[in-house]
């Protein structure tokens, strides 16, 4: 699967860690991940990620054109729902492109534990 990791700011230290608890879940995917979000991750785990430019910069709206174009399957985006972000209208755009495609799309932690135990089951049958 292709998967996009992404996440605001207050949100990097829980992306990380749910990146070194599933990592091998997702070392077995092809990982993307908006810019800073993907240095993070890579800095803390043995992960490959593709980075694309940060959230501010167009990252979400790459993501966002992957997914129109039905090449990304599923998003884990820890939103950070408390600090008003710049670039809100793409945040907004990239979840809305999510459901019109019917992407999974995590925008918290819990959600997205959910999705990666889900993704550990279907790689163990
Ligand atoms: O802002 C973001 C998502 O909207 C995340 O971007 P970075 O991973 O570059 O910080």
């Amino acid at each position: 699967m292709n998967i996009a990791l992404i996440a605001h700011d207050k949100k990097k230290k829980a992306i990380v860690q749910l990146a070194q608890t599933y990592e091998h879940v997702l070392n077995v995917h092809t990982l993307y991940a908006t810019g800073t979000t993907g240095t993070r991750i890579m800095e803390k785990t043995g992960l490959s990620i593709h980075r694309f430019k940060s959230g501010p910069l167009g990252g979400d709206q790459q993501i966002g054109a992957r997914i129109s174009e039905g090449t990304m399957d599923m998003v884990i985006f820890l939103r950070d729902p408390l600090t008003a972000q710049p670039h809100e209208p793409d945040v907004n755009a990239l979840i809305r492109l999510s459901d019109v495609y019917e992407i999974p799309l995590a925008t918290n932690a819990s959600t997205a534990v959910l999705l990666l135990k889900e993704l550990e089951n279907i790689s163990e049958i």
